[in-house]
């Protein structure tokens, strides 16, 4: 910017008469501060005057004795209007810079052309200009302002400045606009008396002082800088303002128990918020009305639900996932307009209806009126399926409890003490829940683990009395009739219970009972009044819960608790529509194998053929011929192989006898013909191979038949049912050949098996090898295959499950007191320690019973009687 530099001659009255006051005021020293005390804060009783005054009066008047019309801590946003007092006697564009002016270098000159705003100066009765406007003058040196100690209003912006020290020597400045320079220290200069007003944006401050000597600030703005932390403001008493939009923060922190009424953080990299707790947090803001927090990385509204006065809440674009947090805000009763755009809830399909509904006092959400209409139209549709279903479980066990002699406890109502805090963890199966309430007990000494009853089997990594009370049915029922539990449910054909002596943990050791459990018994605590802290619990991605629930229901199907999926509804369905579809066949397996468990659905064993053997150390495998199979330990599940039908295939056999067919050289275990050299079967192939087909021979080599098969092996067009397909295509040669070398790469889904298979002994022929693995891979492929398509109605039945779960958590907000995702550890253990402390904090502590003899009114009116009577001296002086 290029100025002629033109010497200005005009003299000026005021002008001068401003200088003379200068030069008084220099001569004396420290003219005001002897006088001007630091006021306390007074709580502001809204009397006073002005809106953004923060004493009372009376105070005011008396710190302010001898500043006359100043009214030094007076803040507005407005100062000095222009339309008000300004007197300007130049326009600056007029003046002549010279070349130092030019270079940035402030001139008494300069001063003179910007100044304006006549003011009688304190004490002395003079009057002084209060107000310079220095914007946009590439000032690099601004050493020549020390003199104007008068100076109220500073305008500095848009300069090149490096360092405020001058403005040290300005004990009365109120305003200070220094935004847009190159500055790098924040506030580097003396703290004047009465400083209120700062804005200092669009710098390069990078770390914030201790401002504990500008104690007097009201308005700091300090965005579009480089700041990385939030400090040195915890002593601003008076600070109202605060903006820090556009820097570097990640977290809010050290605001706590300031009087702030807005907060700007925009534009951050914000994800943390200090937690409320022993009075920090954003919640102890007990003045603040508008956060704007848009464009940062926030994932909860937890946090605001202590801001009572909270009008204005802006969190657009940040990660706010949950319909439960719009519950955070409801008692929020000032909130007035709500901006979750861009958030991932914005997509949830009750997001809008939940905000109508839960915030009542709602004007605008995201940019739009809330009309009544609005309101009215917003879809509430709760799903009242899974409160039936606890009520009914709730009645029966009312009934049976009035049927049966019931348990009298601690716990019959009315008892002594109020109901146990806990926490349940409820969620879909597989979900990992238990590892994450193991962990979470495990952490924290607070928490102690609810043990439920089960009649499902223990696994191996299961320990009795730790993970479940793993019982029988009969025991089960037992404790069911004599009134021992407060929940009973069934999942997948087993049956679950909490019983009531678990809640003695809780009140005996004075801890929160931490269960998980199904959402069932979740409800059926909350009927009794139990006051559940329900959480559901459940991995983030389907994609994961999936994958868990493969790895871990291939692997207890593998070792012993296939019962588990064959129990599933939808199998039993399935199962149930292919014995319908193939009611009057000749294919009955009844014979062949039955269970030793009579929770099984019958129907399940009726389709037992294809494939069986008997792996060591796994059980006995059944591959049903249409997408079932069963397996399990061979004393729940099937017969001893040697009662099993000529002709099964035996994989392992470590029991019965093996033989081996000279024809087609695979072992094979047949009671009856284990001495015999050829089995009847390998006759009946033999005959087969000789006429037919060829592969048929093949099937036989990989897997042999029961009786019951023969009716579907005549005729070839058997074979096109899909997975007899498969059946007939793993035993082709190629086919053999291409499954051995897949199953080389095999994927995780054939681990499992594998690896079992791997373990086992063969004893089919040692001499053949290559055969021996072939079988292996074909067993493998084949039941591979089947497992996944039971494997898969299975997993599907848990996924709607799931979905259930969370539609359930939209509709009916509230029901669930968090979400935890069990994929992210760190953070499920944050919240469920959050609920525990929040649980503890809330939890009513049983009072001691009330006692007459020590009721302090009781104590005084005895002692007035016996006074009465004479008698307390006598037992006074008998007690001294
Ligand atoms: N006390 C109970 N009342 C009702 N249902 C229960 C109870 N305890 C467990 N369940 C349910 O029984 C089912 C099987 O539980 P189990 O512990 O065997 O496996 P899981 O749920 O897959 O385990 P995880 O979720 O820890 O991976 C689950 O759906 C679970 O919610």
């Amino acid at each position: 910017m290029s100025r002629k530099c033109e010497k200005d001659t005009q003299s000026n009255n005021s002008l001068l008469n401003y200088f003379a006051v200068l030069d008084n005021a220099s001569q004396i020293s420290s003219p005001i501060p002897s006088q001007i005390k630091i006021p306390e804060l007074l709580e502001d009783d809204g009397s006073s005057e002005s809106e953004g005054e923060m004493f009372k009066s009376d105070t005011h008047v008396r710190v302010l004795e001898g500043a006359g019309d100043w009214k030094a801590h007076r803040f507005s946003e407005e100062p000095f209007p222009t339309r008000k007092g300004e007197v300007r006697m130049r326009n600056f564009n007029d003046l002549k810079l010279n070349d130092e002016e030019l270079n940035g270098v402030l001139s008494q000159r300069m001063i003179a052309w910007s100044i304006s705003n006549l003011q009688r100066v304190p004490e002395l009765n003079f009057y002084a200009y209060v107000k310079l406007s220095l914007e946009a003058k590439e000032l690099t040196d601004i050493t020549a302002i020390k003199k104007y100690h008068f100076i109220q209003y500073l305008d500095l912006s848009f300069n090149k400045l490096t360092t405020l020290q001058p403005l040290g020597d300005l004990p009365f400045l109120q305003y200070l606009y220094v935004s847009h320079n190159e500055l790098e220290n924040l506030l580097d200069f003396k703290a004047p008396f009465y400083l209120t007003y700062v804005n200092f944006s669009y710098n390069h401050v990078k770390k914030m002082p201790d401002l504990k000597d500008f104690w007097s600030l009201v308005h700091l703005d300090l965005c579009f800088n480089e700041i990385e932390k939030i400090e040195g403001i915890e002593s601003l008493r008076f600070l109202s303002h605060l903006d820090l939009s556009h820097n570097k923060i990640q977290v809010v922190e050290n605001i706590s128990n300031l009087r702030l009424q807005t907060l700007l953080i925009r534009s951050n990299m914000i994800d943390t918020i200090e937690e409320e707790g022993k009075g920090v947090g954003i919640s102890t803001l007990h003045l603040i009305r508008t956060i704007d927090l848009t464009y940062n990385n926030i994932s909860s509204l937890r946090y605001f639900e202590g801001c009572y006065n909270l009008e204005t809440l802006i969190i657009a674009a940040n990660k706010i996932s949950s319909l439960t947090d719009i519950y955070c805000l409801r008692s929020l009763i000032h909130l007035r307009s709500l901006d979750i755009r861009d958030n991932p809830i914005c997509c949830l399909p009750y997001c809008m209806s939940m905000c109508y509904r839960t915030l009542e006092h709602l004007h605008e959400l995201n940019g739009d009126e809330v009309t009544a209409k609005k309101r009215v139209m917003s879809k509430f549709t709760p799903n009242v399926e899974y409160t039936l279903r606890a009520r009914l479980d709730r009645m029966e066990l009312l009934l049976l409890e009035q049927m049966n002699q019931p348990m009298i406890g601690a716990h019959v109502v009315p008892c002594d003490f109020p109901p146990p805090p806990i926490i349940l963890l409820a969620g879909p199966p597989g979900s990992r829940k238990k590892e994450i309430a193991f962990e979470f007990a495990m952490k924290n000494p607070k928490a102690v683990l609810g043990v439920s009853h089960t009649t499902r089997q223990r696994n191996a990594e299961e320990v009795d009395g730790r993970h479940y009370y793993f019982v029988d049915e009969n025991k089960f029922d037992y404790l069911l009739k004599h009134g021992e539990f407060m929940t009973v449910s069934e999942s997948y054909g087993f049956r679950y219970g909490i019983s009531f002596r678990e809640l003695a943990k809780a009140t005996t050791e004075n801890k929160v009972l931490v269960f998980y459990t199904d959402l069932s018994a979740a409800l059926m605590l909350k009927l009794m009044n139990m006051c559940p802290k329900i959480v559901l619990a459940l991995p983030k991605r389907e994609k994961t819960h999936l994958n868990w629930l493969k790895e871990k229901y291939i692997y207890q199907f593998i070792n012993r608790d296939l019962v588990l999926i064959r129990n599933c509804p939808a199998c039993v369905r399935e199962v149930k529509a292919v014995e319908l579809s193939t009611e009057g066949s000749t294919v009955s397996s009844e014979s062949t194998i039955a269970s030793t468990d009579q929770n099984t659905s019958p129907a399940s064993h009726d389709y037992l053929h294809s494939i069986s053997g008997y792996i060591e150390g796994a059980g006995f495998i059944c591959l049903h011929s249409r997408n079932c199979f069963t397996m399990g330990q061979k004393p729940s599940y099937g017969k001893e192989l040697n009662e099993m039908p000529a002709g099964k295939f035996d994989i392992v056999n470590k029991e019965s006898h093996v033989s081996q067919c000279k024809t087609c050289c695979i072992g094979y275990t047949d009671a009856s013909t284990e001495t015999t050299e050829r089995c009847d079967k390998c006759v009946q192939c033999d005959t087969l191979a000789g006429s037919s087909v060829n592969s048929k021979r093949d099937v036989h080599k990989g897997i042999s038949f029961n009786n019951s098969l023969d009716s579907f092996e005549k005729t070839e067009s058997d074979w096109s049912d899909p997975l007899q397909d498969v059946i007939h295509k793993s035993v082709s040669d190629s086919y053999l050949l291409q499954v051995t070398n897949s199953s080389k790469s095999a994927n995780i889904t054939h681990r499992p098996l594998l690896s079992v298979l791997s373990k086992a002994q063969v004893h089919v022929n040692e001499t053949d090898s290559a055969k021996q693995e072939t079988i292996y891979m074909t067993a493998t492929e084949t039941f591979d295959m089947l497992q996944q398509e039971h494997l898969k109605v299975f997993l599907e039945d848990v996924m709607d499950n799931r979905q259930q779960l969370l539609e359930l958590h939209n509709e009916n907000i509230g029901l669930f007191r968090d979400v935890i995702f069990t994929d992210e550890i760190d953070d499920a253990l944050r919240r469920l320690k959050n609920i525990l402390k929040y649980t503890i904090k809330n939890h009513i502590i049983s009072k001691e019973d009330f006692n007459i003899k020590e009721d302090p009114v009781y104590k005084k009116m005895i002692d007035k009687k016996l006074k009465k009577i004479g008698m307390l001296q006598n037992v006074h002086s008998k007690k001294n």
